[in-house]
């Protein structure tokens, strides 16, 4: 299925029929993802008195209660709320789902010990291109992405500068591969995070990040259709299931 997109009186057409799903799911079969210090997550039958509610178990259906957190397990998109006093819901603050946006690849550079992506680069990546979204895609970007243990291994992220060029250039959705913007340990000053959202000025209630994506190898750098989808959880952050689709 074809559909044409008009945008600033330009014409593009996607193929729906060829999605390309960047998120990490849930997956209890193999090593899943995991950050931020939790056991993985679990999907277990529940139990009615001695009966495991499970077809192989001899019930009618499979009733599978699921325990995970977003940040910790699975490709997810978090509003303000993730850092705010005020409980926010992305939910409620996310209400568009379709973006044009750039796919990048950044190699993150050695700075104080800290593998870091910096404004230099995504200033290179973007050029003047306008887009309502950024897909970042770090380097070495290999498999073991949907699967890593990124405890307490200090993972690369954005510097400041980088975090407040993407919100000065008019970035709406920052979507990455790795577990954070911010530095694992930095004594909660998330500085990316609260200079993408502009917490200390006109705040972005609609602006969101998301992290865990990844992007295969197959996928080139350039511009897309993109499908910003979440689940509807009343959360600073919910999975999310960003689908891009290339621009004929
Ligand atoms: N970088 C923060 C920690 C942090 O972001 C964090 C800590 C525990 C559990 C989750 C965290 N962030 C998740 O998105 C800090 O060092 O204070």
């Amino acid at each position: 299925m074809i559909a044409e997109i008009k945008h600033n009186s330009k014409k593009y057409k996607i193929d729906l029929s060829k999605p390309i799903d960047i998120s990490i799911p849930i997956d209890i079969q193999t090593q899943n993802v995991n950050a931020w210090y939790l056991d993985d997550p679990k999907i277990f039958p529940e139990q009615f008195d001695e009966q495991i509610i499970s077809v192989s178990e001899g019930a009618a259906v499979n009733f599978n209660s699921i325990q995970f957190n977003p940040h910790s397990h699975i490709t997810h998109t978090e509003c303000v709320g993730h850092i705010t006093k005020e409980v926010l819901s992305v939910n409620k603050n996310l209400s568009q789902f379709f973006f044009f946006a750039e796919v990048v690849t950044v190699a993150p550079e050695s700075k104080d010990g800290d593998e870091v992506i910096s404004k230099k680069q995504l200033q290179l990546a973007l050029g003047n291109k306008k887009r309502e979204a950024i897909v970042i895609r770090t380097l070495p970007n290999v498999k073991d992405k949907k699967g890593r243990r990124y405890s307490n291994t200090n993972p690369p992220y954005l510097l400041e500068e980088a975090a407040i060029y993407l919100r000065e250039k008019g970035i709406q959705h920052l979507l990455i591969d790795l577990p954070s913007v911010d530095r694992e340990k930095d004594e909660g000053l998330l500085l990316s995070h609260n200079a993408f959202w502009n917490t200390k000025g006109e705040i972005r209630l609609d602006a969101t990040i998301t992290e865990f994506i990844y992007i295969p190898n197959s996928v080139k750098d350039g511009m897309y259709f993109l499908n910003l989808m979440i689940a509807p959880f009343e959360n600073d952050a919910t999975p999310s299931k960003p689908i891009l689709y290339a621009l004929e």
